[in-house]
């Protein structure tokens, strides 16, 4: 079994993961960490922030010379802009003088629809969404994706699995849907600048960006995350919580501002009858058993089926609307407008990201429950063993 936990706030000196479980030898390095983390700040649409706070990556345990040992791999991801905050946010108490007047301190008393911020406030008893906001926040994910990067590195060390995602729509603009991409047709997908596989479809995205840049708004999107060379039979029938789909669905959903996953065709496969539903399969003395189509996405009876995994989440729009949404004061009761200071217009491009490092967990923990092994050379010799002797292939 796979766990992995991640702790720290947005404006904290920094975010902790750990990942507990993975097998000794996958490599790894701060620079392919780093690398991850890059392109998750990338994507048009996002605010300054961006651009000006740095990821500070240290692998602190769990790996020796660029290989794990099978102990569990701990990452922390220190904020750059920590010193701005570092009262604001100081863990022990701070002298009540040393806080006046400072702006970044003022306690945020008109939560923004959307946001975590009122329901966060209610829950825990504080009348400063300060104190929810800064862990709801997606910031969060940085962690996520150093973890997701050490599981895509096992993935494909031992099992040949790749895993690349794009943005099939922003807002009212969509990728027009022409076939599934290939590995090769997402091979230079970061160097669009909203990571869309098709060039017109990218720039009607740009361009609905900025129209909502222009009119104080925001925008969601929706991404899908492709999945090449698995083998049949991750996951399982048996139980609802060993189902692939409904643990592919958990991971994605808990991404901040995620609002629907599907799998495959997904919803537009409830408006299909059977007979345009499903994936015909066939036999071929060049790919052995295969589906005709893939509108499952890969996974029937919450068990990978040896087709592309394809699976797809929607966003909501940033919360944090500039031209600012109805609120209240909590303090008075009385209406007002929701905070805004600075945000993204728009985060589906790094949420693309992020996906990629849930859906890489997810099927790592799966593979290791499917093959065990406490080397990737033993993960490696069991999915060898399985591929070898099933019957049916
Ligand atoms: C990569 C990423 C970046 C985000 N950036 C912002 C932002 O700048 N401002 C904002 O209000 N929400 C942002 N969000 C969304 C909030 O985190 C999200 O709306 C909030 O956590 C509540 O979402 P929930 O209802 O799904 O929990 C971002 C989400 C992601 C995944
Ligand atoms: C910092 C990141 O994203 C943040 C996620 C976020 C939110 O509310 O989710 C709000 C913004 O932060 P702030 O409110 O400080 O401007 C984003 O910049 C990040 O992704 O690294």
């Amino acid at each position: 079994m796979l766990r992995w936990l991640t702790a720290g706030e947005s404006h904290g000196p920094e975010l902790v993961a750990i990942l507990e479980g993975l097998p000794a030898g996958v490599e790894v390095t701060t620079a392919a960490i780093d690398e991850a983390l890059r392109r998750r700040r990338l994507g048009y649409g996002r605010g300054a922030r961006m651009k000006f706070e740095q990821d500070q990556v240290t692998i602190s345990g769990g790996v020796r010379h660029g290989r794990t040992m099978g102990s569990p791999v701990a990452v922390r991801v220190g904020n750059t802009e920590w010193p701005k905050w570092e009262k604001v946010m100081a863990a022990d108490p701070v002298d009540p003088a040393e806080l006046e007047g400072l702006a970044r301190n003022a306690p945020r008393s008109r939560p923004r629809p959307g946001h975590a911020d009122l329901a966060g406030m209610q829950k825990y008893g504080f009348d400063d969404a300060r104190q929810v906001l800064d862990r709801a926040s997606a910031r969060e994910t940085a962690a996520r994706v150093a973890l997701g990067e050490v599981a895509r590195r096992f993935l494909k060390q031992a099992l040949g699995v790749d895993i690349v995602s794009h943005v099939t729509a922003i807002g009212g603009a969509r990728s027009p849907a022409e076939g599934l991409p290939g590995p090769g047709d997402l091979a230079g997908i970061d160097a669009d600048p909203v990571r869309c596989a098709d060039p017109d479809g990218s720039a009607a995205m740009v361009e609905v960006i900025d129209q909502a840049h222009k009119d104080g708004d925001t925008l969601g999107g929706v991404v899908e995350v492709l999945a090449f060379g698995l083998p049949p039979g991750l996951g399982s029938y048996t139980h609802w919580d060993r189902r692939l789909d409904s643990r592919l669905a958990g991971a994605l959903m808990s991404i901040q501002a995620i609002k629907g996953v599907a799998l495959g065709d997904g919803f537009e496969t409830a408006h299909r009858p059977g007979s345009r539903a499903h994936d015909e399969i066939e036999y071929t003395t060049e790919d052995g058993v295969r589906r005709v189509t893939n509108r499952a996405g890969g996974v029937e009876g919450g068990m990978t089926n040896g087709e592309i995994l394809r699976v797809s989440a929607a966003m909501k729009p940033i919360s944090t609307v500039p031209r600012a949404l109805a609120t209240i004061d909590v303090k008075t009761g009385e209406a007002a407008k929701a905070h805004h200071e600075r945000s993204d217009v728009c985060a589906v491009p790094a949420a693309g990201i992020v996906a990629e490092a849930m859906v890489a967990l997810v099927l790592a923990d799966a593979a290791l429950e499917k093959f065990g092994g406490d080397s990737v050379e033993e993960v490696a010799r069991n999915l060898s063993g399985y591929l070898s002797s099933m019957v049916i292939k």
